[in-house]
């Protein structure tokens, strides 16, 4: 194993061209990387490079105002603002202390007049003081918009991978009420170090549908194709200008029976800072995510038993943040009536 924790060895990702105009080609393309590696580059993507520029050119600007003034905006209960560093642990089994890292969540902006805003992760955003950073909101506003298009228009790509109609994830209860974030995440210079257990990003998988991953060029994102390996093969993900790096959520590899990788990935620090913007699109909170049709038969039966993307969410942000608790916002009856009435409305 190299110094950096790489096997040394790696395959390149499938690049996965959106100006294409052959979607069923690109489409038979997509099923070849979320098949193999659940991981792919995404180019020709629409999204402005002046945009992406100023969302890390926001971020770095925050980023790099006093602890002071951070925590003024520090995570709500519906995780929407500043997480400090090595507040989130991952991969709890394997590090030591916290990810180096510290981030800051934007979601969707409901306001509190807004019946939705009960639900646990809903509510308003929170943002720095426009004299602090000025321009922040609408940069950051304006970006979460367009990557909830744009993954829309890759939730139709899988859609046809897996052999479903297009709009399939588009439809009613699924994502268009979807709890989509974007995440600002800036790592610190401290180099990661294996047997310490220090990571930039302990191993984990995502939690929903896809994300959309948009770094700077420094290094540092690794992916193991197989968890269950010994040891484990860690690839390189290395960073290309311009492209979203999209993987797999948990959700995704429930629906499609195992058959979409949810592939496990980490962050090993290199010894510099580092920025990156993921945007995790999530299904709505109450949609219920069971094994599709057209993925199981006799010989395949289901392997996960169906959940709402809520639940998931909230039992996954209490493991994996120290200072989270969504049951401040619903009394403990009420969300387990919610979660009744939640089961009973999405079957
Ligand atoms: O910073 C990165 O490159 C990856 C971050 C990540 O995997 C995550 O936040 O889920
Ligand atoms: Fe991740």
């Amino acid at each position: 194993m190299g110094v950096d924790g790489s096997n040394g060895w790696q395959q390149t990702l499938e690049c996965i061209d959106m100006a294409f105009p052959d979607k069923h080609a690109t489409a038979a393309r997509v099923r070849e990387a979320c098949v193999s590696s659940g991981f792919f580059y995404l180019v020709n993507h629409g999204v402005d490079a002046e945009l992406l520029d100023d969302v890390f050119a926001q971020s770095k600007k925050f980023f790099s105002l006093p602890l002071e003034e951070k925590e003024k905006v520090i995570h709500d209960k519906n995780h929407r603002g500043y997480t400090p560093f090595e507040e989130e642990i991952l991969d709890p089994e394997t590090q030591s202390k916290g990810d180096s890292k510290e981030g800051y969540y934007v979601g969707v902006h409901i306001p509190e007049s807004d019946p939705r805003s009960k639900k646990p992760l809903h509510g308003p955003n929170q943002y720095p003081s426009p004299d602090v950073v000025p321009g922040f909101q609408e940069t950051m506003d304006h970006y979460h918009s367009e990557l909830t298009k744009l993954s829309k228009r890759v939730s139709r790509l899988i859609a046809l991978a897996l052999n479903l109609e297009e709009t399939y994830f588009e439809k009613p209860g699924i994502t268009d009420d979807p709890m989509a974030a974007l995440r600002l995440l800036h790592y610190s210079e401290e180099k990661s170090n294996i047997e310490l257990g220090i990571y930039g990003t302990g191993a984990h998988s995502d939690y929903g549908l896809i994300t959309l991953l948009a770094t700077d060029e420094v290094p540092g994102l690794q992916i193991c194709r197989d968890k269950d390996a010994v040891p484990q093969v860690w690839e390189e993900v290395p960073p290309m200008k311009g492209a979203y790096i999209v993987n797999l959520g948990d959700m995704l590899e429930r629906w499609s029976n195992g058959l979409f990788r949810s592939t496990l990935h980490r962050v090993i620090s290199q010894g510099v800072e580092r920025y990156s913007l993921p945007f995790f699109f999530e299904p709505n909170y109450d949609c219920l995510v069971e094994c599709l049709p057209t993925c199981c038969s006799k010989d395949n039966p289901p392997k996960y038993p169906p959940m709402t993307s809520g639940e998931h969410l909230l039992s996954k942000y209490q493991q994996t943040h120290k200072g989270f608790d969504s049951k401040k916002k619903l009394g403990h009856q009420e969300l387990e009536a919610h979660r009744n009435q939640t089961t009973f409305d999405s079957t």
